[in-house]
C-alpha cells in the first residue's frame, strides 16, 4: 500500500485555497480576526501641534539667559484650544494634548516656572520646541497603517481607533462543521453503555479550530449507519460550510463507512492515507465548495493530524502564511531507535537543560490513543521516514505544542 508523504498531501491540501471573503467588523468584534485590507488613516495624528506636557505655552525667543518673567495671557486645556494669538512676553497656561497656541513654540513645564498672580519666571530654560508634539508626529492621513497578512490585535485595534476607523475589514471566519462518527461514542457528561466512551475528539478539534481563527460548528455524533451518517453530510453542505471535519472511520474496518458515504455524496477525493504516524488514514477532498477532512478517529491521531493539516487549511483560508508550524531545535532527552516509513511524530516532554537550551525527552510508549500523553506533551520531535537510531544529545527538529 503506498502512502503520500506529509508534504505532498499538505501541498495538495492547500492547492488553490483562496483567503474567504471580508466582511466589515465593529472594533469590539475584531479582536484576533485578520485584516482583509490595506486600513489607510483617515486623519493626521495628533491634529495639530499638541502640548506633551502640564506647563506653559511661550516664545522661545522670549528666553534670555537671565531669568525671563512672561504674563500669562490665557489657558489651553486640552479639548479647547486657545484662540488668540501670543505676543512677545506672554505665556499661555496649557495642559497636555491641548493645542499649541498661535505665536509659541516652546512647552515650559510647570515644574520649571515659578508663577505669581499672572506672571511666570522661567527657573530653567528649556530646548526650542521642547514637548511640542508636531501635527502628524504619529501618523498622516492617506498612510498605509496596517497590511495583511495580520492577526488584529489590541495594539492594532487601538491604532486602527486612532485613524477613526468605527470597523475594520476582515476574512471571515471559516465555517469548520465537525462530525464525529461511532457506535461506541458518547458525548462529554453522558452516561456511556458498557461499551462506549466518551467523545473527546471534537472538543479539541473544535478548540484548535476556535484558537486558528474559525468557527467551529458541531454537528454532533453519527452512528456508523450510511443513511445517517449522509444527513449529517448534508447538514454541513446545507450550512455553506467552508470545512467538514469527519473524525473517525477513516480506516478499513467494516464499520468505517466516511470515505463510501461520502463518495456516494459526490466528493472527490484528494488523498487518502499518508505516511505518517499517528495519522496514517488521513483523508482529504471536496464536496461542492466544501473542503473534507477526513481525520482518524484514534485521539491523539486526530488532534495532530488536526496540528499538521487543519490548521494550515484555515491559515490559508484566513489569508496567512500557512507554513507556520516550521520545526525548531531541540536536544533530544533519551535514545530514539529507527524509524520506518511513516514520518513520525514523537510525543515529548520539554525541559530546559542548564544552559536554557530546549530538551525534548520522548514518552517511552506512543500509543495513539493516549490523549493524557498527548496532554503532558510540550513537544512533537518530526522523524522523518526511515530516519536512523538517535542517541540522547543529538539535535532534533520539534514542533512546540
Ligand atoms: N487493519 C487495520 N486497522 C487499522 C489501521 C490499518 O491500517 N489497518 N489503521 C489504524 C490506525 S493507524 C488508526 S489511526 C485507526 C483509525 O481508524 P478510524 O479513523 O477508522 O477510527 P475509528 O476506527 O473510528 O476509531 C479508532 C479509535 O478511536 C476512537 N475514536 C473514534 N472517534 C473518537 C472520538 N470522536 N473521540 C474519542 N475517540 C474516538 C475509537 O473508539 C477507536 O478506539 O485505525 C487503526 N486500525
Ligand atoms: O496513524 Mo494511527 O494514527 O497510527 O494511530
Amino acid at each position: 500500500m503506498s502512502l503520500m508523504p506529509v508534504s505532498e498531501a499538505l501541498e495538495n491540501l492547500l492547492e488553490g485555497v483562496e483567503p474567504r471573503e471580508t466582511v466589515q467588523v465593529a472594533l469590539d468584534q475584531a479582536n484576533g480576526r485578520f485584516l482583509a485590507e490595506p486600513l489607510v488613516s483617515t486623519r493626521n495624528q495628533p491634529p495639530f501641534a499638541a502640548s506633551a506636557m502640564d506647563g506653559y505655552a511661550i516664545r522661545h525667543s522670549d528666553l534670555s539667559s537671565d531669568k525671563t518673567v512672561l504674563e500669562v495671557i490665557g489657558e489651553a486645556p486640552a479639548g479647547h484650544g486657545f484662540t488668540g494669538n501670543v505676543q512677545s512676553g506672554q505665556a499661555v497656561r496649557i495642559f497636555t494634548g491641548a493645542p499649541v497656541p498661535e505665536g509659541t513654540d516652546t512647552i515650559l513645564i510647570q515644574e520649571n516656572a515659578e508663577r505669581t498672580g499672572n506672571r511666570i519666571t522661567v527657573l530653567e530654560l528649556p530646548q526650542k520646541s521642547a514637548f511640542v508634539r508636531p501635527a502628524g508626529l504619529d501618523f498622516s492621513k492617506g498612510e498605509v497603517l496596517l497590511s495583511p497578512p495580520l492577526c488584529l490585535t489590541y495594539r492594532h485595534l487601538a491604532l486602527a481607533a486612532a485613524m477613526n476607523h468605527e470597523q475594520v475589514p476582515v476574512i471571515r471566519k471559516p465555517v469548520v462543521a465537525i462530525l464525529a462518527t461511532g457506535d461506541e461514542l458518547v458525548r462529554p457528561g453522558q452516561d456511556p453503555g458498557p461499551d462506549q466512551i466518551i467523545a473527546s475528539n471534537h472538543a479539541g478539534i473544535a478548540a484548535l479550530v476556535e484558537d486558528c481563527g474559525g468557527s467551529p460548528l458541531d454537528l454532533g455524533i453519527s452512528r456508523d449507519d450510511p443513511i445517517e451518517l449522509a444527513t449529517h453530510v448534508r447538514r454541513a453542505l446545507d450550512v455553506k460550510a467552508d470545512i467538514l471535519v469527519t473524525l473517525g472511520g477513516a480506516s478499513v474496518g467494516d464499520h468505517d463507512l466516511v470515505q463510501d458515504v461520502l463518495g456516494q455524496e459526490g466528493m472527490d477525493l484528494a488523498f487518502w492515507r499518508i505516511a505518517m504516524r499517528p495519522g496514517k488514514p488521513l483523508m482529504a477532498g471536496r464536496l461542492g465548495k466544501t473542503k473534507v477532512l477526513g481525520l482518524p478517529g484514534n485521539p491523539v491521531s486526530s488532534l495532530v493530524c488536526g496540528l499538521l493539516f487543519l490548521k494550515p487549511l484555515l491559515q490559508a483560508m484566513l489569508g496567512q502564511n500557512p507554513n507556520q508550524t516550521s520545526p525548531q531545535q531541540a536536544i533530544l532527552g533519551a535514545d530514539l531507535p529507527e524509524n520506518d516509513r511513516r514520518q513520525d511524530y514523537v510525543r515529548a516532554a520539554l525541559s530546559e537543560d542548564e544552559n536554557g537550551r530546549a530538551v525534548a525527552t520522548p514518552f517511552s510508549k506512543q500509543d495513539s490513543s493516549m490523549l493524557n500523553l498527548l496532554a503532558q506533551s510540550g513537544a512533537l520531535i518530526v522523524r522523518p521516514p526511515h530516519a536512523l537510531g538517535e542517541t540522547a544529545g543529538t539535535m532534533v527538529p520539534i514542533l512546540k505544542l
